[in-house]
């Protein structure tokens, strides 16, 4: 359970796309992109920018919490990617790494990265910028919007 916030702001987003793109650099060229889609599409779009690289492909995984019981469900299988090899595959972050072992089974061969690690799923990723502890929630900017604060006498409070 998140007890902290870590709020990423679209330029912060922007930069630290920037700085994994520079990591990935030297560990191409890249054939192609493979996003994980949903929130590996905005990364990936930067990081395809900077490296020049105008292929992308996606892949989609639905995963469910432990309440529902639910098995994660592929719903868009990679088709152009082969076995990975010579891909770079992009999320926004790993966190119980769910998502990344199935989708690294379906790409063995592809470089996996993402903007941002946390420590259960890091050993699962080739290249990633920041770690953010287990506990903390990673707010996106598409997942959130600026919103009035009363000030800290009035009963303000700002999230740590
Ligand atoms: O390591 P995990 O515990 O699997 O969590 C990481 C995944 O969770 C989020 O996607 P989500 O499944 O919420 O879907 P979305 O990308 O469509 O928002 C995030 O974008 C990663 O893909
Ligand atoms: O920390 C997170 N933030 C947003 N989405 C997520 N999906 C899994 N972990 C996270
Ligand atoms: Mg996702």
């Amino acid at each position: 359970m998140a007890n902290r916030y870590f709020t990423v702001s679209w330029d912060q987003l922007h930069r630290d796309a920037r700085a994994l793109a520079w990591r990935l650099l030297d560990k191409g060229p890249f054939q192609g992109v493979v996003a994980i889609t949903r929130g590996g599409l905005i990364p990936a779009a930067i990081i395809a920018r900077e490296l020049d690289c105008r292929v992308i492909e996606t892949v989609s995984v639905v995963t469910y919490d432990e309440e529902s019981m639910g098995k994660p469900q592929v719903v868009k299988a990679p088709v152009a990617a082969g076995d990975g090899t010579g891909w770079l595959l992009i999320d926004d972050l790993v966190d119980t790494g769910t998502t990344a072992k199935i989708v690294r089974a379906l790409l063995p061969g592809a470089h996996f990265a993402t903007i941002y690690a946390k420590p259960a799923a890091k050993p699962l990723v080739d290249s990633f910028v920041t770690e953010v502890s287990q506990d903390t929630w990673i707010l996106f900017p598409w997942d959130t919007e600026v919103q009035f604060v009363p000030p800290i006498a009035k009963g303000g409070v700002t999230p740590a």
